[in-house]
């Protein structure tokens, strides 16, 4: 698992940089608009095509399931956002870049990697909050998970980023992007007596954010509420800055299930932090039904002492 880790380490790391490079510059022009009206940038893709070449170098047997992939950039009317993305992978081909981005487009299997190349990237165009999330998932399960996380701040250090990753059964740690020493992360103690500090997405469509409102109102004056992009979500709530998670499904979109390459990495972290994932139901999740969490609705993750309780107020009818 170690040599896993340590290329998966500095695939994101290097995704990261070149996210943090496009971001500082950003303009109207790097992004496009998928099929599903959802965003995807001059980023998004260069992380792919980074972290999927390094991938497929060292382990060239492991297919990659991706977000994305180079069809759009195959047309010609999208050659600038191509030639962009050329500007930040300067010693790469133009087929180069195409060929490492659909590296992604594999299959799952019983050992596969998944890859969210920029989560959240309604948060990346914002300038706030997003995530380059990496897991590796064997028979179904994830057993390792990484998540670079530019924007969120290191120790309060405002100008490091935050890297995470966990190894299924030896724990998650957090260490800056860019380098310095691993240190384990351990979810809060808070029960549910105590001060409860709520995570949510910040995109209304993403998730129910009135049913979310009203569960923690059940908790008075005591429920706290921070808004994130992203599987920074996980990040914030593994090493105790946060104790619940809440991603309730948005009633407009009833067919809507989640993707794996949004969940598998942050919720491997949060477990090997001590806390627990599972659907709203209180069902663990399943990442063994191709890409999308078939079995599954809503989210929710907590530290585990607050678990029982909000399944509790979820389902009590
Ligand atoms: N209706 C929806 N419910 C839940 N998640 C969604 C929905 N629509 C898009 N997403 C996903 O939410 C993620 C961002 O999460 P967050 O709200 O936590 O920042 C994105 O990966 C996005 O997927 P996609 O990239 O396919 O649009
Ligand atoms: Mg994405
Ligand atoms: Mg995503
Ligand atoms: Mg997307």
């Amino acid at each position: 698992m170690k040599t896993y880790l340590t290329i998966a380490l500095q695939a994101v790391e290097q995704a990261a940089k070149i996210c943090q490079q496009v971001q500082a510059q950003l303009v109207e022009e790097d992004s496009l608009t998928k099929k599903d009206r959802s965003p995807v940038t001059v980023a998004d893709f260069a992380s792919q095509a980074i972290i999927c070449k390094r991938l497929k170098e060292a382990f060239p047997e492991i297919d990659i399931v991706g977000e994305e992939d180079a069809q759009s950039l195959r047309q010609d009317e999208n050659r600038e956002v191509l030639n962009k993305i050329g500007q930040f992978l300067p010693d790469w081909s133009v087929d180069q870049i195409l060929d490492s981005i659909d590296l992604g487009n594999g299959e799952p299997g019983a050992l596969f990697w998944t890859l969210d190349p920029i989560d959240g990237t309604k948060g990346f165009l914002r300038k706030d909050q997003y995530a380059i999330a990496l897991a590796l998932l064997k028979d179904g399960q994830p057993v390792l998970g990484v998540l670079g996380c530019p924007n969120l701040p290191f120790n309060g250090q405002a100008d490091r980023g935050t890297l995470m990753y966990a190894i299924k059964g030896e724990g998650a740690f957090t260490l800056p992007l860019g380098g310095g020493e691993a240190k384990q992360v351990h979810v809060s103690d808070n029960d549910p007596e105590d001060v409860v500090r709520f995570l949510e997405s910040v995109e209304a469509g993403h998730a129910n954010h009135s049913l979310q409102g009203r569960l923690m109102a059940h908790f008075g004056d005591r429920a706290k509420a921070v808004r994130f992009d992203s599987q920074v979500k996980y990040a914030v709530l593994a090493r105790a800055d946060a104790d619940v998670y809440l991603r309730l499904p948005n009633s407009e979109k009833p067919d809507y299930r989640e993707k794996i390459w949004d969940h598998a990495a942050g919720a491997l972290i949060v477990q090997e932090a001590g806390g627990t994932v599972t659907d709203m139901f209180g069902k663990p999740l399943e990442f063994n039904h191709g890409k999308k969490l078939m079995a599954n609705r809503g989210l929710v993750v907590t530290n585990g002492k607050l678990h029982q309780k909000i399944i509790e107020l979820l389902n009590r009818g």
